[in-house]
């Protein structure tokens, strides 16, 4: 990944950016990483908001507890088995400026089906999506194999890094005001509001076409950002510098982290807009906005189906989703608007180094 990031710096100069997206899924582990990944996301797990029905207060599985505890209907399997266990995406942003000489018009460019050419270096990729790519093509590549995985019952992550200004945060949320229906804007919704958009209709979708299977859904969110090496709640900031724990029944998760029930894309999207905007973020010497935080936003569903045509048998299936927009960093170390932002990118780079370890 250093090597991507000096390339990346090379980049930066001629004005044309990148940024990787990486989806793991299902259950990647340290062994399975691409060999351009640096490590897989957290797994947080906190307190609900609002307590659920006493039957439904169960610790969450992990992905392979959850597929023991049910295993998904063969054409589920079928989408999940076709996917890498980890996925290696890149997008190229698109030009702020057109290049002087015409010389870099294609500097990242696509050499084979599974490779890009980043100047004069070769990486392997296991999708790219050029600087004419829409949201909607970001979402089907990385978002569309997410709701298979998690409608399975596996857990599933996506993953955005990239210097600062590459496009990760558009690519990941969007612009906020764009996530409402009636927006002409609609088209720059990222891939988090449409994923939730596309679960929520699968669900329904599900309950109406297998009425006999009696399933009912449960999903609740999180928000967190680490900043300064700390973290904070995004759903609720008078908790601040929250601790990462590891009990019996809870597994790793941070302690006292606010979660939120939800049951359509409008509670997504509100869960969105509250914590987006509570996001600490600097100005650089260009006046132009930079993420000062890691930021992770998990979704739990959990579905519970009672099948009367087979003799009343139950199952459940429990799965986690997380997605994870790491601060960038700048590359001009002089491009800081002050004092704190120099510990702030301390604190961001020291953070990203070690997921390279
Ligand atoms: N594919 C794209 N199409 C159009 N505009 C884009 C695209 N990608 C990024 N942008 C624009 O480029 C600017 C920088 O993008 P963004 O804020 O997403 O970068 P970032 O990688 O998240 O940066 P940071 O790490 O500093 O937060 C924003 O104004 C965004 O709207």
């Amino acid at each position: 990944m250093e090597m991507l990031r000096r390339n990346l710096k090379r980049q930066t100069s001629r004005r044309r950016s990148l940024s990787p997206l990486s989806v793991a899924s299902p259950a990647a582990d340290q062994e399975n990483l691409h060999p351009n990944l640096a490590a897989a996301p957290p797994s947080p797990a906190g307190k609900p908001s609002t307590p659920p029905p006493p039957s439904l207060s169960k610790p969450v599985p992990s992905a392979a507890a959850a597929a023991a505890v049910a295993q998904p209907a063969p054409a589920e399997k079928r989408a999940v088995d076709d996917e890498p266990a980890v996925k290696v995406v890149v997008r190229v942003r698109p030009a702020v400026s057109l290049p002087v000489d015409g010389k870099d018009l294609f500097f990242v460019r696509k050499t084979s089906p599974d490779s890009i050419a980043v100047g004069d270096r070769a990486f392997a990729v296991d999708g790219f999506l050029d600087d004419r790519a829409s949201q909607e093509d970001a979402f089907h590549m990385v978002g569309v194999p997410m709701i298979h995985s998690a409608l399975a019952g596996f857990n599933t992550s996506l993953v955005c890094y990239g210097q600062s200004g590459t496009g990760k945060t558009y690519t990941m949320w969007g612009p906020l005001a764009a996530m409402f229906d009636n927006r002409s804007d609609r088209a720059d919704r990222g891939v988090v509001p449409r994923f939730f958009h596309s679960l929520f209709s699968q669900i329904q979708g599900n309950q109406e076409s297998s009425p006999e299977k009696h399933t009912s859904y449960q999903c609740r969110c999180s928000f967190l950002e680490v900043f300064n090496e700390q973290i904070n709640d995004l759903l609720d900031p008078s908790q601040r510098n929250l601790q990462i724990m590891e009990t019996t029944g809870n597994g790793v998760h941070v302690e006292n982290l606010t979660e939120e029930y939800v049951s359509t894309v409008e509670d997504v999207n509100q869960i969105l807009m509250k914590g987006l905007t509570k996001r600490k973020i600097g100005v650089d010497s260009m006046n132009l906005k930079n993420s000062r935080s890691h930021v992770i936003f998990t979704c739990v569903i959990e579905a519970w189906s009672k099948d009367l045509s087979s003799n009343g048998f139950s199952s459940s299936k429990t799965s986690k989703i997380t997605f994870v927009d790491l601060a960038g960093v700048d590359i001009d170390e002089s491009d800081g608007a002050g004092k704190n932002i120099t510990r702030e990118e301390r604190h961001v780079k020291k953070s990203l180094s070690s997921l390279g370890n």
